[in-house]
């Protein structure tokens, strides 16, 4: 009897090792951004649904907004539609306003909702349009100094969290996908598309979310892109705000979001690869985590940072 194999036993272990992550964690909103570069693998969106569900069961909060740019852009090539970026963000013309709601609600959404709810009932997809969870203005770019009019393109005013907090309540996973309605009732199509980044971190903000986690297709926020791959891995909301105005791209809105995100009661903003299989949990999992984490200045939010990565630290060494 005693002599039994029980080899299963290091995964046993495995899962106790967990316990004070999973005890600290229990009952916490965690937003989770997945871009859609990151989301051009089967494997991988299969892995990051799995990640996701992992949350769910575990006892977190977890909220999924979605991304969608390359495949809006592949739609309104298919249309014939012109496609141009300003400021990081998509040049929307009526036209291209009706493919992106139509993309982002119709099929990235619809898809990310099908396989979360392979693992049960879990997810349900809504936009911002829905139970006003987002109301949004119209938003200038400033190309250069000037403000540039790039059509239906929303600047968020107002979140109402109540349909969302309804369905975390009643233990389902809540995919967003980043269209907003209008705060003008009389307002043409009365919808606005928002970059998913900016409505990740204002519904992060919203909820006093623990944690927002944005998925891209790099390792992090490189120190020095494009001349090096050097990932910095923590910096100050201080220290992010400093490097706003040298950053490029698709990581304008990303940063801005977490800089926003933990100047409004975010613990961490964490921005990670989503090319990489289960990154939400190799992120959780790991000491230092795998990509960039953003925290607050405050010394009382920077206290509560410390427990966090105290016990982590403890949960490594416990792994190791
Ligand atoms: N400092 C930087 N560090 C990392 N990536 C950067 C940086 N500056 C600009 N980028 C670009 O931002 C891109 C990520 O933004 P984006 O393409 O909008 O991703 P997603 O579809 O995940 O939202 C990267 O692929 C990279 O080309
Ligand atoms: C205003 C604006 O640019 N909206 C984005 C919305 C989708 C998005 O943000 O998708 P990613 O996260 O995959 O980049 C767009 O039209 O592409």
């Amino acid at each position: 009897m005693s002599a039994r194999k029980h080899t299963a036993l290091p995964k046993a272990r495995t899962l106790i090792e967990a316990l004070p992550w999973l005890t600290r964690h229990h009952g916490k909103t965690v937003v989770i951004k997945f871009g859609g570069n990151a989301m051009v693998d089967e494997e991988l969106k299969a892995a990051f649904a799995q990640d996701v569900v992992f949350l769910r069961h575990a006892g977190l909060r977890p909220v999924v907004v979605h991304g969608g740019g390359p495949q809006i852009s592949a739609q309104l090539e298919r249309l014939g539609l012109e496609s141009e970026f300003k400021a990081g963000l998509r040049v929307t013309t009526p036209e291209a306003m009706d493919v992106v709601r139509m993309v982002l609600a119709g099929q990235v959404q619809r898809e990310l909702v099908g396989l979360l709810n392979q693992h049960g009932p879990l997810a349900v997809g809504m936009t911002g349009e829905d139970a006003h969870l987002m109301t949004a203005t119209r938003h200038y770019a400033e190309v250069d100094g000037e403000r540039v009019d790039i059509g239906r393109v929303g600047e968020v005013t107002a979140i109402d969290t109540g349909a969302v907090r309804a369905l975390l309540d009643d233990g389902r996973i809540p995919v967003i996908s980043s269209v907003a309605r209008s705060a003008d009732a009389g307002d043409g199509t009365g919808v606005f598309n928002v970059n998913a980044d900016t409505a990740a971190a204002a519904l992060a903000a919203a909820l006093g979310a623990e944690t927002l986690m944005v998925l891209t297709d790099v390792e992090g926020l490189y120190e020095d892109w494009p001349h090096s791959d050097e990932v910095i891995s923590r910096l100050t909301a201080t220290e992010l705000e400093k490097l706003l105005p040298d950053l490029a791209s698709g990581m304008v809105p990303k940063m801005r979001g977490c800089l926003h995100a933990v100047r409004n009661g975010v613990h961490t903003a964490r921005v990670i690869d989503g090319r990489v299989q289960h990154s939400i949990l190799l992120e959780i999992f790991t000491d230092e985590g795998i990509g960039t984490m953003v925290v607050p200045d405050e010394p009382a939010a920077a206290a509560g940072i410390a427990d966090i990565k105290g016990s982590s630290e403890s949960e490594k060494a416990g792994a190791a």
